[in-house]
């Protein structure tokens, strides 16, 4: 399973008010490892691999007993180097996934998938429901998060390459590059948290401890 998560300092720009700024980062931080631990514990995942340029984020997620990759920068990226190619648009992610697809496919065996890191009231058995559901696709398949318009969770065609389409719209551009669309009762997987709005949905679902534990700090949801 690969997990994106950008540079803290730039990430989640549309949830920044939902704690004081001093405690941003932190919170994106606790969402990544909550959504990470999850996967971990989730039953049929062989492995978790984080894709990231933040060292504080491979720090923690290594000591979950994630592997890291390192995301290579913008300059060594073809088509990633500015516009909508850049670390601000989802050219970042969608490149940052690639590179990571093509580390993962010389050492995993099977389906590679991916999962952004913004899932703090993740559940393992709900991750691997919606993965069981989506074995059956050959093509490839993923999951649309709540709205219906994004993509939470992302399956490369059996023996076949990931092709990430993340970004606005993302659903429809999966499902346009072949993807089948399963929609399941996983409520934990489908809420991704961008605003502070969809975090006050996943504190009422639940969060893991890590972001509980900042919250508890002072919550201002
Ligand atoms: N490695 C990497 N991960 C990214 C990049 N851009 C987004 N992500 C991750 O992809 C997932 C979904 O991204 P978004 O929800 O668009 O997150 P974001 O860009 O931080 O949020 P906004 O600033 O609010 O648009 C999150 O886990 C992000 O951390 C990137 O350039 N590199
Ligand atoms: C990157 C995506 O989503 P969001 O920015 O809405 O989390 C997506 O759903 O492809």
């Amino acid at each position: 399973m690969l997990v994106p998560v950008k540079r803290l300092a730039a990430a989640k720009t549309r949830l920044r008010g939902a704690v004081g700024a001093e405690r941003h980062e932190p919170l994106v931080l606790a969402m990544a490892q909550d959504t990470v631990a999850a996967a971990l514990a989730a039953p049929g995942i062989a492995d978790v691999l984080v894709v990231t340029a933040d060292p504080l984020v491979s720090a923690a997620v290594t000591a979950l007993g994630a592997r890291t990759v390192a995301e290579p920068g913008p300059e060594s990226v073809p088509g990633a180097g500015s516009g909508a190619g850049s670390g601000a648009g989802s050219g970042g992610l969608n490149a940052a996934l690639r590179h990571a697809a093509a580390t993962a496919s010389t050492a995993v065996v099977g389906r590679i998938a991916a999962l952004p890191a913004d899932l703090p009231a993740l559940r393992g058995d709900e991750l691997s429901a919606a993965l069981s559901a989506l074995a059956t696709a050959a093509g490839g398949g993923y999951v649309p998060d709540a709205s219906g318009t994004g993509t939470v969770l992302l399956v490369a065609a059996a023996g076949g390459r990931l092709v990430p389409r993340f970004g606005p719209g993302s659903a429809a551009a999966h499902g346009h590059a072949g993807a089948r669309r399963v929609e399941g009762d996983w409520p934990s997987l489908r809420h991704d948290v961008d605003t502070p709005a969809d975090l006050a949905i996943a504190v009422a679902l639940g969060v893991g401890p890590h972001t509980r534990a900042l919250l508890r700090a002072g919550i201002a949801v």
